[in-house]
């Protein structure tokens, strides 16, 4: 029997054996593994390397870390405490730095941290976990209202594309970009859905093939270069994306190649639409020139996924992990509070009043 996908949870908490229990997201869609991580090396090395990826569930997984990581802390006062979870806090705060959630979700557990202050080290550590449950609980209700926006702006049987992966396994459940997919389909919408293949990673063919499959939406792969052509042939009536840090005025940063479908779309008069939780959309970041971009290593270009190196050994490579996308390309942003139409700067402050 086929699992429903909006119920695989990527990224839960052991309590019992002081486990983060997470789904392996760089052996999909070939093997489904479940990784224990324990230590604060453990889960830096799962976001890095993206075996938990995806802005929201990169926060799931920080916050379960630090209630992780100091649960065993033997402090005798808040100052010895709170020297261990700042350690903590900066070690995984160094794992990746252009998805804002994970910062947004680690501050989060410090002021919870600093509101128990006067509380003992003990109901301060029952109170990390109930930070970090909430904030997985949070993320669930936030993408499922973010789904119901989006179904508004959508048609049964109409193409839609989406690029790299903001699927359920980027988030605590249904995923921001494919969560009117999986809403839809529960109506009994038939949406055809291309997604990008998503060079170097793959996001797009390993991870939001796989989880649409399996749920039983009609899914085409496509590589990355081929957005054009199924844009021109009237294949596409809107493109949905995830999003890892929007700022301010709009500009979105996404996964690399989003850009460049954004200007696609705009030259076909396609919609063009940025699925956000609040918790993705950081005030103050201005523009997204401020936003600090993700440079990776070339071993991701040359030779990942090949048995035999790609490139030749000694060519130079460039690897950003994400682009932005103008501002102007974008025709709504849709998050859990509403759909957000230009003019961005003021429009975006204003959900949060
Ligand atoms: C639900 S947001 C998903 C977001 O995460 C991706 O990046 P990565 O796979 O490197 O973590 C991408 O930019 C997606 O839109």
């Amino acid at each position: 029997m086929t699992e429903h996908v909006t119920v695989i949870e990527s990224v839960r908490l052991d309590d019992e054996n002081n486990q983060i229990i997470l789904l392996d997201q760089t052996q999909l869609p070939n093997k489904k593994v479940f990784l224990k991580l324990e230590t604060v090396d453990d889960i830096w090395d799962a976001i890095y390397h993206l075996k938990v990826r995806g802005a929201p569930a990169i926060g799931i997984a920080a916050a379960y870390g630090m209630y992780l990581v100091t649960k065993h802390v033997e402090a005798t006062t808040y100052e010895e405490f709170d020297a261990a979870f700042q350690q903590a806090k900066g070690k995984l705060a160094s794992s990746r730095p252009t998805a804002v959630n994970l910062f947004w979700a680690l501050d989060r557990m410090e002021r919870r941290l600093e509101k128990e202050k006067s509380t003992s080290i003990a109901e301060i550590k029952q109170a990390l976990k109930e930070e970090a449950d909430l904030i997985k609980q949070e993320d669930e209700e936030v993408c499922e209202a973010i789904g119901q926006y989006a179904l508004e702006l959508l048609e049964d049987g109409m193409g839609i594309l989406t690029h790299c992966n903001a699927g359920t396994i980027a988030t605590a459940k249904y995923g921001t970009a494919l969560a009117p997919i999986y809403l839809g389909k529960e109506k009994g919408y038939n949406f055809k859905v291309y997604a990008d293949e998503t060079r170097p990673l793959l996001q797009g063919a390993r991870l939001t093939a796989w989880e649409l499959d399996q749920a039983g939406v009609d899914v085409t792969l496509i590589c990355d270069n081929m957005a054009s052509i199924v844009m021109q042939q009237g294949k596409i009536q809107a493109v949905l994306v995830g999003c890892d840090r929007v700022a301010a005025n709009g500009d979105t940063a996404n996964k690399i190649g989003t850009s460049g479908v954004a200007i696609l779309a705009k030259h076909y008069g396609i919609p063009f639409y940025v699925c956000a939780p609040l918790s993705t959309i950081d005030l103050d970041t201005k523009t997204g020139e401020e936003i600090e971009i993700e440079l990776r290593p070339e071993e991701e270009i040359k030779a990942k996924w090949y048995s035999e190196p790609m490139a030749p050994e000694n060519v130079k490579t460039y690897n950003p992990a994400f682009d932005v996308t103008d501002h102007s390309l974008i025709t709504a942003i849709i998050t859990e509070k509403g759909i957000v139409y230009p003019s961005y700067q003021d429009n975006l402050k204003a959900i949060f009043e």
